[in-house]
């Protein structure tokens, strides 16, 4: 499984953090930027990850900002993507079992390292439940063509 990274300067570090987490759980990644602390903005980035999950080069994406908020709904402009907000592990859960997310947004600025690590694992081996969610999933998809 290969993920598509992203972040802006507020993300920055943990991003860092993170692609040593995948490459100890043994994941491949492209990391999209952003590549060091100078200010940028978010939707640069989160929208690049987006593309790469949305155009199959990369299975899923992980990006990251201060809150974790602005690139969430950056890349949720890009068609194809569900890009999750998380906090903590059970979030990172029940995004992958309900929502079949295929992005993963995280706060730099709240969540802390070993959080999330743990949430990294989780959010990438946490299978979708289909049956009910499907349908689901079906119905929001299908607002992107509205
Ligand atoms: O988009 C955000 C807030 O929803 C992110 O947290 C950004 O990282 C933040 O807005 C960046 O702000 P800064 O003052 O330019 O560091």
């Amino acid at each position: 499984m290969k993920i598509a990274l992203g972040c802006d300067h507020g993300g920055y570090e943990l991003k860092q953090f993170i692609m040593k987490t995948l490459e100890k759980l043994g994941y491949e990644y492209e990391d999209f930027g952003c590549y060091s602390l100078e200010s940028c903005d978010y939707p640069d980035f989160g929208a690049a990850a987006a593309r790469a999950v949305a155009e199959g080069k990369c299975d899923r994406g992980i990006v990251i900002c201060t809150t974790g908020i602005g690139i969430s709904i950056a890349a949720n402009k890009i068609k194809g993507i569900r890009c999750a907000h998380c906090a903590d592990c059970l979030e990172a859960e029940m995004t992958r079992r309900h929502n079949d997310a295929n992005m993963m947004a995280i706060g730099a600025g709240f969540t802390g390292k070993n959080m999330a690590e743990r949430m990294v694992e989780v959010f990438l081996t946490t299978e979708f439940e289909g049956g009910r969610h499907e349908r689901r999933v079906n119905k929001m998809m299908a607002l992107e063509q509205e």
